[in-house]
């Protein structure tokens, strides 16, 4: 009986930066990149050239220059003169959006209103009042608008989620949860993820993963922010924050989640070290379930079960799938809905729903206004 295996580390991060790309089916999605982005080649180029059904065809930069030199590295055949340029190419059916958060709402707004779908990083905007706007204008449109928590669409994610709810459906209430993106400072305070003006925040960029995490593992919403702690590293601009949320939903006894937001994180101090793997622990009332590395589980994961009157920790098998990585699922899923026209998104597994990315930005909205801070404009 032939058996399959996924591959290991190396073989995964080959596959996550092909040299070359496959040849493309007559009808593949033509999509352009607004910004010359530095997350562009993992959220979308390396994926896309690993599919038939999807092309990058064009990119566009404040400066064409840029554009140019971006896109003679990552092989892409064009270039736009500027981002109204390429959303108002009628040759172009999708648009993905990799601009700094402040940009989100006003280029993914025109992108919509020229008739394109588009694959937009998170958070989806800047609050939860321009999400819903931009939601409401894609139904409108018809038009696919996809808010890119990549780590959901991997299978690794999607396995994680069935088992916890699945246990806590049997029965077994959640006690806690917690999850944790913490980062030494590895950015430069000029980053766009300082920048008041480009609605940055740490919250903003990590937190939003988090907030996600907690409700789309447990299937729970926030009722209500219970604290929210900012380290302040410039006016109005979280560092860290550290949060914790009241849940509600089905079996919930409004439990508490404790989230932790760092990207400032001191290099060489036992906090650094404690908290440096992203992980999401979700504790009922006779196990501990463990996801270490969920934001990026296709370059590496773990999930664990811990049983609380034994103390005994079981390891679950690791799920690398084909090996992709979570841009990848997610790209995958994006072609899925547009090709069939936006219609039974639901349907595809981990899809974020304009519901869904509305609802995160609100607790997100929340966090800023608990924290005395303001909420991003
Ligand atoms: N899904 C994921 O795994 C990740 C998602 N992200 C998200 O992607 C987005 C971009 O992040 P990242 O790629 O690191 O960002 P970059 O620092 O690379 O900036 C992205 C682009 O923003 C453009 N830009 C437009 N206006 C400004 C301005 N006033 N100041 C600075 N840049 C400007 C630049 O475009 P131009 O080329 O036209 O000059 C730049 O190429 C963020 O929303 C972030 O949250 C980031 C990393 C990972
Ligand atoms: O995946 C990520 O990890 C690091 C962050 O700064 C980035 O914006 C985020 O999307």
């Amino acid at each position: 009986m032939a058996t399959h295996s996924s591959p290991g580390f190396f073989g995964r991060r080959t596959l996550s930066s092909p040299k070359t790309s496959v040849s493309k089916d007559n009808d593949a999605l033509r999509i352009g990149i607004l910004g010359a982005a530095n997350i562009a080649p993992d959220g979308l180029i390396n994926p896309a050239k690993t599919m038939r059904s999807i092309v990058v065809v064009s990119v566009a930069a404040r400066d064409e220059a840029k554009a140019k030199e971006f896109a003679a590295k990552n092989e892409i055949p064009n270039t736009h003169p500027s981002y109204d340029a390429l959303i108002n190419d009628p040759s172009i059916d999708c648009i993905y959006n990799p601009l700094p958060n402040g940009l989100h709402y006003i280029w993914t707004k025109k992108a919509l209103e020229a008739g394109k779908h588009v694959l937009l990083e998170k958070p989806a905007a800047s609050n939860a009042e321009q999400t819903k706007e931009l939601f409401e204008l894609a139904k409108a449109k018809n038009l696919v608008l996809l808010e890119a928590f990549h780590n959901r669409f991997h299978p690794a994610s999607l396995r994680f989620r069935d088992i916890l709810q699945k246990h806590i459906a049997e029965g077994h209430p959640l006690k806690h949860i917690q999850a944790v993106i913490a980062l030494p400072p590895l950015l430069p305070p000029t980053d766009i993820r300082f920048d008041w003006n480009l609605a940055g925040g740490t919250m903003m960029d990590v937190g939003c993963y988090l907030i996600n995490a907690v409700r789309f593992f447990t299937g729970l919403e926030v009722e209500s922010v219970e604290s929210a702690v900012p380290k302040i590293v410039a006016e109005n601009v979280d560092g860290r924050m550290d949060c914790v949320f009241k849940m509600k939903g089905p079996h919930s006894n409004g439990v508490l989640a404790q989230t932790t937001a760092s990207l400032t994180n001191p290099w060489l101090s036992l906090q650094t070290y404690l908290e440096i793997i992203p992980k999401f622990i979700a504790e009922t009332d006779d196990k501990v379930f463990t996801f270490g590395v969920f934001l990026l589980p296709g370059m590496y994961h773990y999930m664990t079960i811990k049983d609380k009157v034994t103390g005994k920790t079981e390891n679950l098998p690791k799920v690398y799938g084909d090996g992709h990585s979570s841009h990848k699922f997610q790209l995958e899923a994006f072609v899925k809905a547009v090709k069939n026209h936006g219609k039974d998104v639901e349907s595809i597994p981990g899809w974020v729903t304009g519901e869904d990315s509305v609802l995160n930005m609100q607790a997100l909205d929340d966090v800023y206004r608990r924290a005395g801070m303001k909420v991003r404009e």
